[in-house]
């Protein structure tokens, strides 16, 4: 079966309504409208603009990805506490080969507060938080996933980067996606699947202009134009949500 047979074809433009008040995105000043797929809504930032369909994989779809993407033999995925297992990068995953990166400061190695995978063209070295990742051969789940955003992005993404929040405690601090190597205005869509985050912007030069995102299951994010000069962006912690999330930023690097 092909994975992708089943997008959505419901009553998803409907839904979107939901997200925009008076030309407006949710409770922000930024002017939205749904775009012409019927799947996502699209938001004017200055200096940006999004792309947000909330359900661009209906959630049966969804379920199943995200068991793939977690799936290990000889564990069950769901039930397993990964925040007291050692040694990530030994186990036998089955499709995406999970690693605990750390970064160091002042002398010391922090563990990142997540764990990460990095895919990709294997002539595509990527420095990320000081470190610099060889990506992983493309395998099927990702070709498939990165081929479902060709209709909204128009292009084929040479990387992918996959961070997994094991709980609500896993989480990404404010930064942005300007490495040298994504060129300027780079274009990133980001997919996620499991746990609902949220996804927060603010302004670099001035924190309290903000935009906050609730990125959920089955969603796809695409982030363009200046934004990653002018806005940054983190995921918080959320000490309530006890359900993981995986989410996929689809990258393309210049060298
Ligand atoms: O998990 C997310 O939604 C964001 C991930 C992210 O910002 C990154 O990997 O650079
Ligand atoms: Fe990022």
């Amino acid at each position: 079966m092909d994975l992708f047979d089943s997008l959505p074809t419901d009553d998803s433009a409907s839904a979107l309504t939901n997200f925009i008040i008076d030309g407006k995105f949710m409770q922000s000043d930024y002017p939205a409208h749904i775009h012409d797929d019927g799947k996502g809504i699209v938001i004017d930032i200055p200096d940006g603009r999004l792309y947000y369909a909330p359900r661009y994989f209906d959630s049966t779809l969804s379920d199943s990805i995200i068991d793939s993407l977690l799936a290990c033999d000889g564990i069950d995925h769901s039930t397993h506490d990964w925040h007291q297992q050692s040694d990530i990068g030994a186990l036998p995953f089955k499709n995406i080969q999970w690693q605990q990166d750390s970064v160091s400061m002042f002398g010391k190695t922090h563990d990142l507060p997540r764990l990460s995978a990095w895919y990709g063209d294997n002539d595509k070295p990527y420095t990320y938080s000081g470190i610099t990742l060889q990506p992983k051969p493309w395998n099927d789940i990702l070709l498939e996933l990165r081929a479902a955003l060709v209709p909204i992005c128009k292009r084929q993404f040479n990387s992918v980067l996959l961070n997994w929040y094991r709980s609500g405690n896993d989480h990404i601090s404010w930064h942005t996606d300007a490495e040298p190597e994504l060129g300027t205005n780079p274009l990133i869509a980001s997919v996620n699947f499991g746990a609902s985050r949220r996804f927060l912007l603010r302004r670099r030069e001035d924190h309290t202009i903000k935009l906050e995102i609730p990125l959920q299951h089955g969603s796809i994010l695409v982030m363009a134009g200046a934004l990653q000069h002018h806005w940054q962006h983190s995921v918080p912690k959320q000490k309530k949500v006890k359900e993981g999330r995986v989410n996929l930023t689809f990258r393309t690097i210049h060298t």
